[in-house]
């Protein structure tokens, strides 16, 4: 896929495709908010209303939400339809990549987890979903040992590698599938690694995937 190509596939990405996020896909991020590694893939949603594209303003803290923590992520971008699909074939379907960050408003998780309510508060309010631009698949042929990094005011948070996620891209992608059918333009979230912390109105943060993409969001709070 082209340069220009790429571009275009982002923006169809963006709007109206499901967004699948994986959780405690890391054995140190589970360790480091004391959970349980999980013996299966963890699933939520974000909904594509929390995208929010490199220069297109701040990620927006939500109203009375006290702690909103960076995550970052790599997104698997779906080519083709995938329906129960085996392990063995859900690369050929990959059409791409994108640098994520899962925001989460970590009180309000925090408040959801005791009362045993959704996640939606948590993980769904608007620019919750800063993203890179479309990474095709020719760019990226190895996803399952890349770098992952992400820095508030230049200083390290976060440095993991894909190499070490719980359940690789072709496990999370055909579980899912057995579920619900995945189809071109839908993302999925592969989990973070540790060192998720809080960010603040006026932070920058900066985040990485291998030599391939860096992108910078700034921090701003909803009055
Ligand atoms: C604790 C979480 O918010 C789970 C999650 O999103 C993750 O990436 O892990
Ligand atoms: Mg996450």
């Amino acid at each position: 896929m082209s340069r220009q190509a790429g571009q275009n596939f982002n923006k169809f990405v963006h709007w109206g495709r499901n967004v699948v996020a994986v959780g405690r896909n890391y054995r140190d991020h589970c360790a480091e908010l004391g959970h349980a590694v999980p013996t299966k893939p963890l699933l939520f949603m974000k909904p594509p209303s929390s995208y929010l594209e490199e220069g297109s303003g701040p990620i927006v803290i939500p109203r009375g939400c006290r702690s909103c923590h960076h995550e970052v992520e790599l997104g698997v971008v779906i080519g083709s339809v995938c329906g129960d699909v085996h392990e063995d074939d859900v690369m050929p379907r990959v059409a791409g990549y994108a640098l994520a960050l899962d925001m989460t408003a970590r009180d309000f998780q925090e408040e959801a987890k005791k009362s045993g309510g959704p996640w939606t508060m948590a993980k769904c309010f608007d620019t919750a979903l800063p993203v890179s631009r479309f990474i095709s698949a020719k760019e990226l042929s190895d996803p399952s040992g890349v770098k992952l990094w992400c820095k508030v005011n230049e200083e390290m948070r976060q440095n993991g590698s894909t190499a070490d996620m719980v359940f690789n891209i072709p496990y999370l992608i055909s579980y899912i599938s057995q579920y619900f059918t995945l189809h071109p333009g839908d993302l999925v979230l592969t989990g973070t690694p540790a060192g998720v912390g809080p960010v603040h109105p006026g932070d920058v943060i900066s985040a990485g995937l291998g030599d391939l993409i860096t992108m910078k969001f700034t921090v701003a709070q909803k009055e």
